[in-house]
């Protein structure tokens, strides 16, 4: 496995870019660490094929350098780079079997036999095919294929890192479950650098122990889903994550104290700021409805099952705040409260963090008094 680190990466696929808009990449430097899982998220059009196709050698960069280990490998092509890749859809050698499918990438690097046997009925366990080991490939369903291209991938324990586009795509809703849960188990036990692209919130987040999140051509944070859940560092990323996604007030700071829709409020913590346009984020779970805090108008209640989502009106703002399945909601006119340590302040729609520091995660959700 191999640590990969991008060095002020940038991509545009025009010849003579006139502006940052016409780089679908916009300019990065990261470290991938060896061993660890990641997703890369965000909505189609963002830049993630881009910056996993740079990172395979399907695609050079047009600025800036892609290392593995500290070897420069920007001009190898993907042959070269040892890697593994699952694409959206499968490829797969019709005319040969699930097991000659699944043992080519380890008999083409010349495997003994019993440790091909030993992979492959591993592989065909996980991917739930034991059965089907010896048919024919050409034909199988093609969620099924994408199976066989899984296990293709997941083959090999000597890869620099095993790159996934979209896999899960083709599959259906409960084997999805079934073959993330084995993705997870298979990077906790051989430890292989993975990289996870998808939009899927949910996909990104049961499947990495850190999330990539893509705006717009940029990296807007890189963090373990309780860090993008808890302190998103852009309100795209509040939004982007959980559902419904962070309540975004515009609201006037100043210090400590707060102002949204004509109300001024405590934040109890202080901010230093620079005088760009400020926004205070919410998650829908740290909003509680009583008699005191600011007013606001119910607009509708949500029953979602475990939970009920309440739309209000805040001041022309739309607000969402999850309440228990039994809990009591008012009609017409209430207050909303911010639970104490959920409340995250936005300049220019980048997270500001407390002058004074940040207090430990863990204990963000005390209830507000
Ligand atoms: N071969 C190409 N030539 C020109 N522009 C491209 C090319 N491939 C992608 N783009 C543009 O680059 C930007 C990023 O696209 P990219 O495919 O990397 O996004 P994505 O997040 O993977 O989207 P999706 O989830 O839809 O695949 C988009 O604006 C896209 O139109």
């Amino acid at each position: 496995m191999a640590k990969i680190t991008l060095q002020s990466l940038a991509h545009t696929y025009l010849d003579e870019p006139q502006s940052p808009e016409d780089f679908a990449l916009q300019e990065l430097n990261h470290d991938w660490n060896d061993g660890e899982a990641y997703a890369l998220l965000g909505p189609s059009g963002c830049g993630k094929s881009t910056l996993l196709n740079i990172i395979s050698g399907l695609l050079i960069p047009s600025h800036g350098r892609v290392l593995f280990d500290g070897k420069d490998v920007t001009d190898l092509p993907t042959a070269d780079r040892n890697i593994a890749q699952v694409f959206q859809f499968p490829v797969v050698y019709d005319t040969m079997t699930v097991r000659e499918n699944l043992a080519f990438p380890l008999r083409n690097r010349g495997l003994p036999a019993s440790e091909v046997q030993d992979r492959v009925s591993r592989v065909g366990d996980m991917i739930g095919m034991t059965d089907v080991l010896d048919r024919r490939a050409a034909g199988l369903t093609a969620d099924a294929k994408q199976k066989i291209s899984l296990g293709r991938g997941m083959v090999r324990d000597d890869v620099n890192a095993l790159l996934f586009d979209e896999p899960l795509t083709v599959i259906d809703p409960h084997m999805k479950w079934e073959l993330r849960t084995q993705l997870k188990k298979l990077h906790r036990d051989f430890g292989h650098t993975m990289i996870y692209v998808t939009h899927d919130q949910t996909e990104a987040l049961t499947f990495a122990d850190k999330v990539v999140v893509m705006y717009d051509g940029r990296v807007v944070q890189m963090g373990t889903p309780v860090e993008l859940f808890e302190r998103p560092a852009h309100t795209f990323v509040g939004y982007f994550i959980g559902s419904p996604g962070m309540n975004v007030f515009d609201a006037r700071i100043d210090g400590s104290k707060a102002q949204i829709a004509g109300t001024r409020f405590d934040l109890k913590t202080g901010y230093k700021l620079n005088g760009g346009s400020t926004k205070i984020g919410v998650r829908p779970e740290n909003i509680r409805l009583g008699d005191h805090g600011l007013p606001a108008r119910v607009k509708r209640v949500e029953d979602v099952g475990r939970h009920k989502i309440v739309r209000l009106d805040l001041g022309g703002q739309e607000v969402a705040a999850v309440a228990g399945e039994g809990a009591q909601i008012p009609s017409g006119g209430t207050h909303v409260q911010f639970v104490e340590g959920g409340v995250n302040v936005y300049e220019n729609d980048w997270r500001v963090p407390p002058a004074d520091g940040e207090p430990p995660l863990e204990q963000n959700t005390k209830d507000a008094a």
